[in-house]
């Protein structure tokens, strides 16, 4: 992984002005508390149980490991999704940061998709903030000038495969009971059209071109290779096109839409 990162790394534009995450020459462990505030540790601390975004800065790399820590699932809640988006912010504009992986600290779940009790029994006005939380940090992955991988560490249903397919390269580890892939429709719940976009994003095959043609086939899993390969035969046109639209950066007036 380290030498797959080096290489996206390469290139990365001069860091943006301005350092919003203040550090002390202790640099180490960067948490992200409910209110938002960032709170330094060494290098060796350890997450309290209550951070639900772990943030491991390497200095000598410039690359940060994000991990989501809501145990059981990861499921993406309103107040997750508010703190990812708020790291996310803090790492565009650390000039130290140069790229970031995505994982998780939960043993065997990189995340469970959107949290199912947000979208129920909640007045018009939560699902408005809910649903602008989750298209925030799709804007927030997509458009980030950071190279970002995520590190797909276990099962990553739904909204968790939204958060690997928003990164610029995926791994996942070789487990099969680990799931991938766009489940909801089980629920009743139809995907945004915005998931389109994400196919720009798809580069680097076979891995993260194996992911993608994942999000288009209902319940594939990672571990039936001769499936994948037939669907990936199927669309490489598709593909194709898709590879030249690899980081096109947003623009943020045309996706007036989306806010
Ligand atoms: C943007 C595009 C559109 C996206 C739409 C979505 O993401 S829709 C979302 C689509 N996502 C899904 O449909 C996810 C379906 N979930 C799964 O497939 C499995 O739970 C698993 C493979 C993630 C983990 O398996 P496992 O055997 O390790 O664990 P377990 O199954 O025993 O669950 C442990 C606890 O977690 C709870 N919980 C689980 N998910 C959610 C959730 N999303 N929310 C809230 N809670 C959730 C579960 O109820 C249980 O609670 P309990 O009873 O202990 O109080």
């Amino acid at each position: 992984m380290a030498a797959v990162l080096r290489k996206l790394i390469q290139g990365r534009l001069p860091a943006l002005a301005g350092v919003l995450c203040r550090r002390s020459g202790n640099e180490g462990h960067l948490f992200l508390n409910s209110s938002g505030s960032t709170l330094m540790q060494p290098r060796c601390g350890y997450s309290s149980p209550t951070e639900s975004v772990i943030v491991e800065m390497d200095k000598a790399t410039g690359v940060a490991l994000l991990k989501l820590n809501i145990p059981p699932v990861n499921s993406l809640s309103l107040p997750l999704l508010t703190e990812l988006a708020i790291v996310l912010d803090k790492l565009e504009m650390d000039k130290h940061c140069r790229g970031l992986i995505l994982t998780s600290a939960v043993p065997n779940i990189f995340s469970a998709g959107l949290n199912l009790f947000d979208m129920m029994d909640k007045p018009n006005e939560h699902y408005s903030e809910f649903w602008r939380a989750v298209q925030e940090i799709w804007i927030k992955l997509y458009g980030s000038s950071l190279a970002n991988i995520a590190a797909i560490n276990g099962s990553s249903p739904a909204g968790g495969c939204l958060l690997a397919l928003c990164s610029d390269y995926r791994i996942m580890a070789n487990n099969p009971h680990f799931t991938i892939g766009l489940n909801e429709t089980r629920l009743g719940i139809v995907a945004p059209f915005w998931y389109d976009i994400l196919q720009w994003r798809v580069h680097h095959p076979p891995p993260c071109l194996h992911l993608f043609v994942m999000a288009l086939v209902f319940r594939l899993h990672v571990h039936h290779p001769s499936a994948m390969t037939k669907v990936t035969r199927a669309y490489s046109t598709e593909l194709k096109i898709s590879v030249s639209y690899v980081k096109q950066p947003i623009n943020w007036r045309s996706h007036e839409i989306y806010k």
